[in-house]
């Protein structure tokens, strides 16, 4: 056997040898068929494409082939053009709160300049002003020929006043004194400031005092041609809300009450309902009006259309059956409420927002001396009033 195997060993040899070139050959001949399939697959490729562009298609399936490239090219650019509007969109979003930043900036210097000019108009003019305004004769005062007039103004001091009691000048001074021309827009001007000072969370209280027919109801309602202090700042106190509309939005609200020798009715209620004043038991030691009938007002116009409660018989004038000084006052509360966050301040705000309110007042009394320290002889109107 050993003799056989040395005697095979060569020619098995030799066979591998050959096995090996036979596979190198048939390698190369299957490298040869594959790039002839190769070239064929791409000559019939081509060949079926101009096939297809030398067929005459039909003009939809025309239309229909640009469509559809138009269709592959707008989808191939959509990833683009989404990417852009992206871009452009966080752009425009980190634009606007950069903006809102600068609002609320600009905002947080208008109040405290708002406070600031308020403190200053406090300082400068008083806490509680005292405005005198002189009631010129007229036809229906019966003044005769040679009668003096006792009442007279400087025009070199807007403080001073002269009244003339028992052949005795008295000189008076008091904040501002309207010379008997003064018209109602001058008169309301002084009170403009006060306007700004309720929308921005102050408490206002305008009150009318003198005797009957002095000039309350003129100065305070005024007439139709001619308006009062009350339609004016109602109308100022409007227009600033529409003015700052685009920032806030504030309600406005009215109540109105007569108080007539001791009796407080509601004007705002049907049938002029009898009501009470009493501490409110929120905790902040405050008075109220429980029941008190109080109506959001959206506009001037919406507000002149509020129906009110005619006053009780004899309010408006001095009722001769009465004993002693009749006492008898009007009052109307306007409340502005801002319900915003943010706002900064002590005194004006509370966790709901900002609000102010402004109270009218029109009281009826005996001729007083100028000189009575305390004008306010009403107990509850006092206390409703706040002051
Ligand atoms: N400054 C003024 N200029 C022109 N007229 C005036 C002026 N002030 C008052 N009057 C007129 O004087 C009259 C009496 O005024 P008014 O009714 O306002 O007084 P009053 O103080 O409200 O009286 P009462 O307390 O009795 O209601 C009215 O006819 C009013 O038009």
């Amino acid at each position: 056997i050993q003799c056989m195997s040395e005697h095979l060993a060569p020619q098995i040899a030799a066979y591998e040898r050959e096995i090996g070139t036979l596979r190198e050959e048939l390698l190369k001949e299957i490298g040869h068929l594959e790039e002839k399939k190769e070239a064929a697959v791409k000559a019939a490729a081509n060949c079926s494409q101009e096939h297809l562009q030398s067929l005459a298609l039909p003009p939809t399936l025309r239309t229909m082939k640009t469509d559809y490239a138009s269709l592959r090219s707008q989808v191939r650019n959509f990833s683009d053009f989404y990417g852009t509007a992206i871009k452009e969109i966080m752009a425009a979003i980190n634009e606007m709160s950069e903006a809102n930043k600068d609002l609320l900036e600009k905002y947080r210097k208008e109040v405290a300049l708002r406070r600031k000019y308020h403190e200053q108009l406090v300082e400068l003019k008083g806490n509680i002003r005292v405005l005198c305004r002189v009631k010129p004769v007229l036809k229906e005062d019966q003044h005769e020929e040679g009668q003096a007039v006792v009442v007279t103004t400087d025009p070199n001091n807007e403080s001073a006043l002269t009244v003339l009691s028992k052949g005795k000048a008295k000189n008076f001074e008091l904040d501002k004194v309207f010379h008997p021309q003064a018209t109602q827009e001058e008169v309301f001007q002084e009170i403009e400031p006060l306007i700004t000072s309720c929308i921005d969370g102050y408490h206002v209280c305008i009150f009318a005092y003198g005797q009957t027919g002095s000039g309350k109801t003129y100065s305070m309602e005024g007439t139709v041609e001619n308006p009062g202090i009350n339609q004016r700042a109602l109308k100022h106190l409007f227009n600033e809300i529409e003015e700052r509309k685009d920032m806030w939005t504030y309600t406005v609200s009215v109540s109105s009450v007569e108080i007539y020798n001791e009796v407080l009715r509601d004007l705002l209620s049907k049938d002029g309902e009898k009501l009470d004043i009493k501490i409110n038991p929120d905790g902040t030691g405050q008075l109220h009006v429980p029941g008190l009938r109080v109506m959001e007002v959206k506009s001037f116009q919406h507000i002149k259309k509020v129906k009110y409660q005619p006053l009780t018989a004899g309010s408006r004038r001095c009722d001769p059956g009465l004993e002693g000084p009749p006492d008898s006052h009007t009052l109307q509360e306007l409340t502005t409420h801002l319900p915003a966050a943010g706002l900064t301040g002590k005194r004006q705000q509370n966790r709901h927002g900002c609000s102010g309110t402004m109270i009218y007042q029109d009281s009826l009394a005996n001729p007083v001396s100028l000189a009575v320290p305390s004008p306010f002889q009403n107990d509850k109107c006092e206390k409703l009033a706040g002051v």
